[in-house]
C-alpha cells in the first residue's frame, strides 16, 4: 500500500494540473472534492455513520426500495460468498438503508464504514464508490489509493447506481472489501456482477409500480427474455412511454445509435417512434407465441426479442379487493406505489385521535393530504390550517392561544379566541412546524398534554379537543439536535409520520397532470387539450416546486393556449430551460437568479412556480 505522504503529494499534484496515469473518474471526484468540496488530502476523517433516529428515518423513507433490492443483494451475496464481500445499499444521500457482510468481521467493517448508516456522499467522505457514482450516474470502481480520503486507502469499493422508471437515481448498489489484491482489474468482476444486479433492481421496481400499464421486456438473445432481460419499458394504454429500466435501456439505446439522448428524452413518446410497432402489437407479444413472432425492430434497425405483459386491470377481480380508503383519500394518486402505502396508513390513522406529521418536499401536497385526513375520518368540526412560517413572531402567540379582553396595548376590548379553540373539535393542521418560535413550543406541548389553552392575559384555561396534524419540509430530528426544536414537543408530534414521496419521484405524474387539468377545467369553464410534445416536457421536467409548480405550470399553459390546445409555446419558459436555483440547496444559482429577477421575490417565485414563502425560507437560510 502506499504511504499517507505520498498519497497526499500525488492528490496535490493532481489539484495543480499535472498528468496522473488514474482513471479519469478518479480524477474527476479528485478535483471535485479539492475544488468543490474544499476537502483538504491531509486531513483524515473516519467514515460517518449517521445517528440511529436518522438512520430510521432514511430506512422508513426507503422502505419499498429496500424491499424490492432484498432479493437481488441476496441473490449477489451468494455469489461472492466465502471472498469477504459487504454489500452496501446506499439511498440517494448516500446514507446505507440496506447492508449484508460477514458478522464476524462486524467490529472492522463498523469502523471501516462499511455498515448500516454509514453515509458515503462524495461530499462528506471525499472520493468514494458510492458517492463518485452518485455524481456521475455510473457504475465505478474506486480501488485503494483512488479514494481520496486516508482513511479509507485500504479499502476497494464498487458500485452502480440504480435509477427510478422516470430516471432519477434512486439508490446505488455497492460491493465492497476491507483487503483485496492490490491490482485494480481484480475488481472487474465484482463492476459485472454489481451493474447486473442494479439492472434487475430497476427491472423489478419498474414491474411493480407499474401494474396498470403495458411492460415490453426487451432482450437481444431469446433465452434470456422471460428471466432476465436487458431492458424494460412501460406503455399506457396510447402507447406512450410512462417508464423504462435506466440502465438496461440506456445500453440498448448506445446500440440503437441513440447515445446522444438521455433515458429521460424518451419518456411521453409513443413507443412507434422508437420501434415499429404501435400499442395494437403489443398482443402479439405476449406469451404463448414463439419467439420468432415476438421479433421487434428498432427504427435504425437492430433486432431485438420482445415479450409483453397487458397491465393488470383485468385481472383485478382476481385478485383479493383491497381495503376501501374512505374516498377522500383515495383519490390522491393512481398507480404510485409510495403514495399508495401514505394512503392506506393514512386512512388507518385517520381513524385514531393520533397525532400525525407529514414530510415532504414543499408543494408535495402536505396540506392536501392533512385537509384528506380529517374528511376521511368523518371531517367533524373545523380544520384550520396554520402557516406558522408566515405568521409574525410577535404575533404567533396571540394568533395561536387567543387573549383575554384588553391583555396587552392595542388589544380589542373583547379578547379573541386563538386559531387552537377555532379547532376544537376537528383538527389543527401546523403547517411549517419547525418555524415556530422554541417559547412557544413550550406552551403548546402545554395544550396537547392537558388539552386545555389558555389565552394570553386570561387568568383560567379553557378545555379543548382536537386532532393536531404538523408539516415540515425542514428534518425536524435534525433541528432537535441542533437545540433549536423541543424534544419532547416533536415526539408528541411524531406519533405516526407519514413522508410525501417529490412529484419527480411519482409514477402517477401523467395521471396528475390530467387530473390538475380537469380541475382548471372545472374552474375556467372551459375544456383543454395537451398535445403531445408538450405532455412529453411536463413528464420529462424534474418539478423541484412539485404539485404547486405543475398546477401553475398548468394554470399558465391554459391561459395561454389556443382554441384550448395546449402546446410546448404555451408551456412556462422555465421548463424547457430549468435554473439550477430550482433545485434546493445550489445557494450561488439562487442568489443569481435573485439578481436576474431584480431581486423581486415575488418575480422568482413565480418563475420557479413556489411559493414566497419558499424563497423567503431559502434566503433565510443563506443568511
Ligand atoms: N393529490 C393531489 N391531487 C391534486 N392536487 C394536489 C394534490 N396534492 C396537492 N395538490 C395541489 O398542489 C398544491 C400544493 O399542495 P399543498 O399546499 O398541500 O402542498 P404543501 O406541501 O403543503 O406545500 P408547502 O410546503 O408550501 O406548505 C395545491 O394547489 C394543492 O391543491
Amino acid at each position: 500500500m502506499v504511504s499517507t505522504l505520498s498519497h497526499i503529494r500525488e492528490i496535490e499534484r493532481v489539484g495543480m494540473g499535472a498528468v496522473s496515469p488514474r482513471d479519469a473518474p478518479v480524477i474527476q471526484s479528485w478535483l471535485r472534492c479539492l475544488n468543490d468540496y474544499k476537502l483538504d488530502p491531509a486531513v483524515a476523517q473516519e467514515a460517518y455513520i449517521v445517528p440511529e433516529l436518522k438512520l430510521r428515518e432514511h430506512r422508513e423513507q426507503a422502505e419499498e426500495l429496500i424491499r424490492i433490492g432484498r432479493s437481488g443483494l441476496e441473490a449477489l451475496f451468494n455469489q461472492v460468498a466465502g471472498q469477504n464481500y459487504v454489500l452496501l445499499l446506499s439511498d440517494a444521500r448516500g446514507v446505507t438503508v440496506d447492508f449484508m457482510g460477514d458478522p464476524t468481521f462486524d467490529n472492522q467493517l463498523r469502523k471501516a464504514g462499511l455498515y448500516l448508516g454509514s453515509e458515503w456522499s462524495e461530499n462528506r467522505a471525499g472520493t468514494c464508490a458510492v458517492g463518485a457514482c452518485m455524481v456521475s450516474g455510473e457504475p465505478v470502481i474506486i480501488h485503494q489509493d483512488d479514494h481520496f480520503d486516508t482513511s479509507h486507502i485500504g479499502l476497494t469499493c464498487t458500485a452502480a447506481p440504480v435509477f427510478d422508471t422516470l430516471g432519477s437515481l434512486t439508490a446505488v448498489l455497492d460491493i465492497s472489501q476491507l483487503r483485496s489484491p492490490t491490482v485494480k482489474t481484480s475488481q472487474q468482476l465484482a463492476l459485472h456482477l454489481v451493474a447486473s444486479t442494479a439492472r434487475r433492481i430497476e427491472l423489478a421496481n419498474l414491474i411493480t409500480r407499474t401494474r396498470n400499464d403495458w411492460v415490453l421486456r426487451l432482450a437481444r438473445s431469446p433465452e434470456f427474455l422471460d428471466v432476465d432481460p436487458d431492458a424494460a419499458i412501460a406503455l399506457d394504454g396510447s402507447g406512450r412511454i410512462t417508464g423504462l429500466t435506466h440502465g438496461g435501456f440506456g445500453a440498448l439505446a448506445r446500440s440503437m445509435n441513440l447515445a446522444g439522448l438521455s433515458t429521460r428524452d424518451f419518456l411521453g413518446q409513443p413507443i412507434s417512434q422508437v420501434f415499429d410497432i404501435d400499442v395494437d402489437d403489443l398482443p402479439r407479444f405476449m406469451r404463448g407465441r414463439s419467439n420468432g413472432e415476438r421479433l421487434l425492430q428498432a427504427r435504425n434497425g437492430l433486432v431485438l426479442f420482445a415479450s409483453a405483459v397487458a397491465p393488470a386491470v383485468n385481472l383485478r377481480s382476481a385478485v383479493p379487493a383491497q381495503p376501501r380508503l374512505p374516498r377522500a383519500l383515495r383519490d390522491l394518486s393512481n398507480g404510485d406505489a409510495a403514495m399508495e402505502r401514505v394512503q392506506a396508513r393514512a386512512a388507518k390513522l385517520a381513524a385514531r385521535d393520533i397525532p400525525i406529521l407529514i414530510q415532504g418536499e414543499t408543494g408535495s401536497g402536505k396540506e392536501f393530504l392533512a385537509r384528506a385526513i380529517h374528511d376521511g375520518c368523518g371531517g367533524s368540526g373545523a380544520f384550520v390550517a396554520v402557516n406558522c412560517a408566515a405568521i409574525p413572531e410577535h404575533l404567533i402567540e396571540s394568533e395561536l392561544f387567543g387573549y383575554a379582553p384588553g391583555a396587552f396595548t392595542g388589544a380589542s376590548q373583547k379578547g379573541k379566541r386563538g386559531l387552537i379553540e377555532e379547532a376544537s373539535g376537528g383538527a389543527l393542521f401546523l403547517d411549517e412546524i419547525g418555524d415556530m418560535p422554541l417559547a412557544l413550543q413550550g406552551r403548546l406541548l402545554r395544550v396537547l398534554s392537558e388539552n386545555e389553552v389558555q389565552p394570553v392575559g386570561a387568568l383560567k384555561a379553557r378545555a379543548v379537543r382536537l386532532r393536531v396534524l404538523s408539516a415540515s419540509h425542514r428534518d425536524l430530528a435534525e433541528l432537535v439536535r441542533e437545540g433549536r426544536f423541543r424534544q419532547d414537543l416533536y415526539y408528541r408530534l411524531n406519533a405516526a409520520t407519514l413522508s410525501l414521496p417529490a412529484l419527480r419521484q411519482r409514477q402517477d405524474l401523467g395521471w396528475l397532470v390530467d387530473q390538475l387539468l380537469a380541475r382548471i377545467e372545472k374552474e375556467n369553464g372551459a375544456s383543454y387539450r395537451l398535445d403531445r410534445a408538450a405532455r412529453a416536457v411536463l413528464l420529462a421536467h424534474d418539478w423541484p416546486g412539485n404539485l404547486r409548480e405543475l398546477s401553475n405550470a398548468l394554470r399558465v399553459a391554459a391561459a395561454l393556449s389556443e382554441g384550448g390546445v395546449i402546446g410546448t409555446d404555451s408551456l412556462p419558459d422555465h421548463l424547457f430551460a430549468e435554473p439550477a436555483a430550482a433545485r434546493p440547496g445550489d445557494e450561488d444559482a439562487l442568489r443569481q437568479a435573485l439578481t436576474d429577477c431584480g431581486n423581486n421575490v415575488s418575480a422568482l417565485a413565480r418563475k420557479l412556480g413556489v411559493n414566497r414563502s419558499t424563497i423567503h425560507r431559502r434566503l433565510k437560510r443563506l443568511n
